[in-house]
Formats: C-alpha cells, structure tokens, sequence
C-alpha cells in the first residue's frame, strides 16, 4: 500500500487537509491541516482517520498530528563555534528531513563567505530572479527551497566583504520571496562575528541548534556559540555532536577519532537538550558531494538525521525535545 494509496481512502473532505501521509514498517504518520477546526472538530477528524486507516491491511498504527492555524515564518539558525565540522551537512539534512514530515522549508545559506548549500542540494547552476526587488528562492529536487550567495556569484570566486555588506547580503537572503514557507533554516558561518551578530539583531531566530565535533577544543567553541545566543535571547534547541564514531569500513571495528561522548557530557553540563549524534561516515561524505542528501534516503545515516529532524518538530511544536 502506498502512500497515495492511503490518503486515497480518506474521505475527500479529509484527505484534502493532509499535509502529508506517510506510511513505513506498518506506521502510518499523518499530519493535516486543522485551520478553522474546534477541539470536538479535531477529535472527530483524528478519530476518522486512525478509524479508516487502521481497518487497512498492513497498518498496524496510526500516528495523526494536526497543525493549527500556519503560524507565522521561524527561523532557526544552525550554528557552530568551529568550521568544518558540519553544519552545513546537518541544516541540509534537517531540512530535507523536516520537508519529508511535510513542513514548509526553505535554507538561507549566510555562509556567504563559503557558500555550500547549491552544492548539497544540487542545484549549483541556478540563479535566483528578482520579483518587485526582492530575490526569489532557487527550487531543489529534495523539496527545499534555497537562497545562498552561492546562486548569486560565479562559482568559485572568493567573496571578501567587509562586515556591514555581509550584513546586508544576509538581509536580501532572509527577506525575500519565501511565500508559504513556514521554516527557514539558516546555515550560519563559523564563530560569533559580524553576520552572527546582525542575525540575532535584525531576524531574531525562535531557536539555536549548536552543532559541534566530540572533541574538548570543538566544544569549547560550541559553548561560546551557546553564549551568544543565550546573550542574543535566542533559546538553544539543543546541541548535535556529529563526525562521532567511525566504523571502519574493512573491519567494521568503531573508533572514536575525535573523542566520545564529549557533546552529551557538554550538553548536560550547560543544561541544553541532547539531540543526538551523527556519526563519521564516508558514505556521508559521499553522498554529500554529489548533492544527494542522505536524509532523503532510509538507510542508517539517513534514520540519524530523521531523528535530529523529528526532535526539532517537536520542538518547534511546542512539545519538549
Ligand atoms: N558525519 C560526517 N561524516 C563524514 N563526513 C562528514 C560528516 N559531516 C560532514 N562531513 C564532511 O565534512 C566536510 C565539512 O562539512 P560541512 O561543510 O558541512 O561543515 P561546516 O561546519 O558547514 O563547514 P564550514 O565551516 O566550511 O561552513 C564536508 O566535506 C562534509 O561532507
């Protein structure tokens, strides 16, 4: 039974308010819309579709969640005290995460000094238009939309601002054409400089998710990026530890390069929500570089995004993490 299969058995005044459907391993998870329902209206509608769904061969539970009234645009930024140790990986993963739950999601890349989300997202070669001056975001096969300075300069040509332009850059990137999108995920850059600081003055996110490597040096970057939001009155979602454990691929034996269990330890000594690790694989790697999120996929590294992803809907929903 698929997906479409499924929604087709709803009758159509519901099945016109899913947002999305899906089904795996017999759990069907089913979000709908519920603008302009009351309490006993939402009841009814959840009671119908676990009812009709549940009676089909091959379900064995129904998970429904209904979304109020679209609330307006949030922000998240991603952010890390050090460069290189993934955050660009984890915002693009997120987001294809949050969009396969049927979220609205859109990624402003303020990494304007090394954009890298056209590249994870594959579509390098587009170029956003301009709609009564203002940017239109660039589409991309993974249902996300995108606006990076990436799409706005050759290919490969260093950008070197100085602060106020990349303030200004980060402006144009935010305010732009987003339509219905309900999520903005913004790829921050390394550290706590000058497009840090214009974010949280100028858009101030509803939440921070720090990433960090399990090493003490990452970590204590981490924390002072923790700092900043926490000074800025941005909440932190919480902390992800990624590049964690390696699996070697000839003997499968795991070893920690970069240290273990150093995000959980600093999360709980800051009192920020552990939101889980990612661990170090070369498929990750690949399957980055040749613009093929592995949150789109449903093998192992893809499951470890999901689940980060499935937190911060949590969180975002107004649920603890
Ligand atoms: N869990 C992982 N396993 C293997 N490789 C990874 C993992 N996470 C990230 N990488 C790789 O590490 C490199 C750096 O990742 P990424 O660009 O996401 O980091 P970043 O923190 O955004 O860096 P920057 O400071 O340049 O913005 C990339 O080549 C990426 O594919």
């Amino acid at each position: 039974m698929t997906d479409e299969e499924l929604k087709a058995r709803l009758p159509a005044a519901i099945a016109a308010r899913v947002r999305s459907l899906r089904i795996a391993e017999g759990r069907v998870t089913a979000i709908l819309d519920a603008s302009g329902l009351d309490a006993q209206g939402r009841s009814d509608i959840e009671a119908a579709v676990k009812d009709t769904l549940g009676r089909t061969e091959g379900v064995a539970e129904v998970r429904v969640a209904m979304m109020a009234d679209r609330p307006a645009r949030r922000i998240i930024a991603i952010g890390s005290g050090k460069g290189g140790v993934g955050k660009s990986t984890l915002t693009t993963n997120l987001a294809v995460a949050l969009a396969r739950a049927g979220r609205k999601v859109g990624i402003v890349d303020a990494d304007i000094y090394g954009p890298s989300q056209p590249k994870l997202l594959a579509n390098e070669g587009e170029r956003p238009v301009a709609e009564n001056d203002k940017l239109v975001p660039v589409e991309s096969r993974w249902g996300v939309r995108v606006l990076s300075m990436g799409h706005l300069v050759e290919p490969g040509r260093a950008i070197a601002w100085r602060g106020p332009m990349a303030g200004r850059a980060l402006g144009q990137l935010i305010d732009a054409q987003w339509g219905d999108t309900e999520l903005l995920l913004v790829d921050l850059p390394p550290g706590t400089g000058d497009v840090q600081l214009t974010m949280l003055q100028r858009f101030k996110p509803a939440g921070a998710v720090i990433v960090s490597t399990p090493q003490d040096l990452a970590l204590i970057d981490a924390t002072r990026a923790m700092q900043m939001f926490e000074a800025g009155g941005v909440p932190v979602v919480g902390l992800v530890e990624n590049m964690a454990g390696y699996a070697c691929p000839h003997c499968g034996e795991i070893s920690d390069p970069f240290g273990a269990g150093g995000g959980e330890a600093t999360a709980a000594e800051k009192g920020v929500p552990f939101l889980g690790r990612i661990p170090l694989a070369l498929g990750i790697r690949e399957a980055s570089d040749t613009g093929t999120p592995p949150a789109a996929g449903d093998d192992a590294h893809g499951e470890a995004f999901r689940a980060i992803g499935d937190r911060l809907v949590r969180w975002l929903d107004g649920a603890d993490t």
